[in-house]
C-alpha cells in the first residue's frame, strides 16, 4: 500500500493532515481537564464567575476541536480521492498498452473490479489512517497519561478492561481477516460472470440457458453473499460487545470512584474526568484494532492493483526507433513461427512473403487455421518466436510501436465501435479528416447509403458498441473507418464474410479502384475463394502452416488444400 501511495500522495497533505488531527486530539483531551477543574472549582464551590470563565474556555475549545476535525476530514477525503483517481489513471495507461497475452493473463472483468472496487478500498483505508491512525495512538497515550494524573487507584481498572478487550479484538481479527481479504476474488467472480451474461446476452436467449446462466450466477452471487454475511456478522457483534465493556467500565468507574471520594482521596470532577478519558481510551483502542481488520483487505487490493501496475509490457516501442520508409510501402514475413504464451504447439510455422505497394494479399485457411494470427503480427499485438515481420522495410520490433500501428489500418474480426457520432467513429481513423474524406471512405465501404438515408448523416448518433446498428452495418463501418486512414498496409481479418456475395464484390471492386488504398498493400483474410480470388498473391494456411502461396490460377491447378477449398464451396454454390 506504501508502495502505490509512493509519488501519489502529497507529503505536505499528510503532514497537514496530521497538523489537524493534532490539535482536535489535543482539543478533546484538554476539555475533560476543563471539565474536571469547573466542576471541582466552581460547581462544588458555588464560584459562577468561574463557571462562566471555564465555561468560555471550554466552547473555545470544543469550536476548536471541530474545525481542526472538518479541516482533517477535508484534507483526508481529498489525499484518498486523488489518490485514487491517479491509481485509475495509472492502471488505465498501463493495461491499454498490454499485448494481447498480457490481458488474457489477468482478464478483463478482473481488470475492471481492481480498477475500481480495488481502488475503493485503498481509499477507504487511506482515510482511515488519515483520521484514525493518527488521532487513536496520540489519544491512547495522551488520555492514559492525564486519566493517571486524575487518579492512579483508578487506571488499575484497565488492567482488567483491557486484556477482556484485547482477547475480544483478537478473536475478531482471527475470523474477519481472512473473510475481508476473500471479498475481493469473490468480486470478481460476480464481474466475469455478469460481464459473460451481458455480452452473451442473445447467444443465451437464442439456446434458452436462461435459467442455466442465472443460476451460474446465483451461485457467485451467493458465495459474495455468504462471505460477506460471515464478515459482517462478526463485525456486528463489535458494538453491542464494546458497548458491553464501556458501561461495565463507566460502571465500575463510578462504583470504584464514588467509594474513593466517600474516603475524600478523588475529586468528585476529576472521576468525571477520568470517566471521559476511560471512554477516549477504549474508543482508541478499538479504533487500532478496526485498523488492523481493515488494513489486510486493503493491503489484498494493493497486491491485486502492483500487480497490474507491475506487470512489464512485452511489447515496447524500440529504444532507438527506425525511420520507416512509408512512401515505399512493404509487408514482409521472414519465416516467422509463433507460439502462443502456454502453448504446445507453434500457432504459425515457417510463414513467408513479401509484398509491395499495390499489390494484395489474401490469407484463406479453414477455421483455427492461423489466419487471425498472422494479421495480429503486423501490428505487433504479439511477438514472433522467430523470424521478422517487417514493415516499410523495417523489423516492427525496430520502430516506435504508435508510428507502427499508424501506418497499419486494421480492421480486426469482430466490429467494434465506441458511443458517439458516426463522424467521431470516422475520425478514429484520422483525427484530421474532412467530411468529404469520410463520405468517400463510407462510399468505398459500401455504407454510404445506409449513413445518408438518415437525416442526421454523419452526426447519426452511435450507441455503445454500434448497437444500433446491423452486423454487417457495423462491420462496413469499421471498414471505412481504417480507409479514412492514411496507412501502408490495410488489413481486412476475415471482414468480408459478414457482407453479402454483391457488396462483398463491390466493396472489393471500390478499394481497386480507389486511388489511395490501390498504392497501398491491401491484406484480407477471407473464407470465400471469391473473395480472395484476384488477389496477387494468395497464402493457404493449414495448421499453421503455409501449404500454398500463388495466385488464384496457380493454387486452382498444382495446390491440393485450394482444390478442396474450392470443391467444398462449389458444393455450397460459391464458385469461384
Ligand atoms: N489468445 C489465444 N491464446 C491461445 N491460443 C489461441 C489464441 N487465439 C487463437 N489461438 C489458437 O491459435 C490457432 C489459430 O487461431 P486463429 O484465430 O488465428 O485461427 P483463424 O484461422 O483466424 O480461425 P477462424 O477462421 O475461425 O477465425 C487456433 O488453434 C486457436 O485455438
Amino acid at each position: 500500500m506504501i508502495k502505490l501511495a509512493k509519488g501519489r500522495v502529497s507529503l505536505w497533505a499528510i503532514l497537514a493532515a496530521v497538523g489537524f488531527m493534532i490539535v482536535q486530539v489535543i482539543s478533546s483531551l484538554y476539555l475533560p481537564n476543563l471539565t474536571a477543574d469547573i466542576v471541582n472549582n466552581g460547581v462544588v464551590t458555588g464560584d459562577i464567575d468561574y463557571i462562566w470563565k471555564t465555561g468560555y474556555k471550554m466552547i473555545a475549545f470544543a469550536i476548536l476541536s471541530v474545525v481542526a476535525s472538518v479541516a482533517n476530514v477535508y484534507v483526508a477525503s481529498k489525499v484518498s480521492q486523488k489518490l485514487g483517481q491517479r491509481i485509475r489513471s495509472d492502471v488505465y495507461r498501463k493495461v491499454i498498452n498490454y499485448s494481447h497475452d498480457e490481458m488474457d493473463q489477468i482478464g478483463a472483468s478482473s481488470l475492471i473490479t481492481r480498477t475500481t472496487n480495488d481502488v475503493t478500498q485503498i481509499q477507504n483505508v487511506w482515510v482511515m489512517i488519515l483520521r484514525m491512525m493518527i488521532m487513536a495512538p496520540i489519544m491512547l497515550v495522551g488520555a492514559a497519561f492525564l486519566a493517571y494524573q486524575k487518579s492512579p487507584a483508578l487506571t488499575n481498572i484497565f488492567l482488567i478492561v483491557l486484556p477482556i478487550m484485547a482477547v475480544f479484538m483478537g478473536v475478531v481479527m482471527y475470523f474477519a481477516v481472512p473473510l475481508f481479504r476473500a471479498m475481493q476474488k469473490k468480486t470478481d467472480n460476480i464481474n466475469l460472470v455478469f460481464r459473460e451474461g451481458l455480452t452473451g446476452v442473445r447467444v443465451i436467449r437464442a439456446f434458452r440457458q436462461d435459467q442455466f446462466e442465472q443460476d451460474r450466477f446465483d451461485g457467485v452471487n451467493k458465495d459474495y453473499t455468504n462471505n460477506a454475511v460471515k464478515v459482517f456478522s462478526i463485525m456486528a457483534l463489535m458494538f453491542p460487545v464494546m458497548t458491553l465493556i464501556m458501561s461495565g467500565t463507566n460502571i465500575g468507574i463510578t462504583w470504584w470512584g464514588g467509594h474513593l471520594i466517600a474516603q475524600q482521596s478523588l475529586e468528585t470532577g476529576n472521576m468525571i474526568a477520568f470517566l471521559t478519558y476511560a471512554m477516549q481510551i477504549l474508543m482508541s483502542f478499538m479504533m487500532l484494532s478496526m485498523i488492523f481488520v481493515f488494513i489486510p483487505r486493503a493491503q489484498a487490493s494493493a497486491v491485486r492493483i502492483n500487480e497490474v501496475l507491475a506487470q512489464t509490457t512485452t511489447l515496447q516501442s524500440s529504444a532507438t526507433p527506425k525511420e520507416m520508409a512509408t512512401d515505399k510501402p512493404q509487408l514482409r514475413f521472414d519465416h516467422v513461427k509463433f507460439r502462443y504464451a502456454g502453448a504446445e504447439e507453434p500457432a504459425l510455422t515457417d510463414i513467408d512473403f513479401d509484398m509491395h505497394a499495390g499489390q494484395t494479399l489474401a490469407i484463406i485457411g479453414g477455421t483455427g487455421a492461423g489466419k487471425s494470427t498472422l494479421v495480429n503480427l503486423m501490428p505487433r499485438f504479439y511477438d514472433v518466436e522467430e523470424g521478422a515481420v517487417e514493415v516499410d522495410g523495417q523489423n516492427v520490433k525496430d520502430l516506435d510501436l504508435q508510428e507502427l500501428h499508424r501506418q497499419i489500418a486494421f480492421v480486426p474480426q469482430k466490429a467494434n465501435l465506441f458511443t458517439g457520432t458516426v463522424r467521431d467513429n470516422m475520425k478514429y481513423g484520422n483525427e484530421d479528416a474532412t467530411d468529404d474524406e469520410i463520405w468517400h471512405a463510407l462510399e468505398v465501404a459500401q455504407a454510404k447509403d445506409f449513413i445518408s438515408e438518415n437525416p442526421e448523416g454523419l452526426d447519426y448518433h452511435v450507441e455503445q458498441g454500434g448497437g444500433n446498428f446491423s452486423g454487417g452495418q457495423r462491420q462496413r463501418l469499421a471498414i471505412a473507418r481504417a480507409l479514412v486512414k492514411d496507412a501502408s498496409v490495410y488489413v481486412f481479418d476475415d471482414d468480408f464474410s459478414a457482407l453479402d456475395f454483391k457488396t462483398d464484390a463491390e466493396l472489393r471492386q471500390a478499394l481497386k479502384e480507389d486511388a489511395k488504398i490501390s498504392s497501398r498493400i491491401v491484406v484480407i483474410v477471407g473464407q470465400r475463394v471469391s473473395t480472395v480470388a484476384d488477389a496477387d498473391t494468395i497464402l493457404v494456411l493449414e495448421d499453421g502452416k503455409m501449404v500454398g502461396r500463388g495466385t488464384h490460377a496457380e493454387l486452382k491447378a498444382t495446390n491440393d488444400t485450394y482444390q478442396e477449398i474450392i470443391k467444398s464451396q462449389i458444393r455450397e454454390g460459391d464458385e469461384a
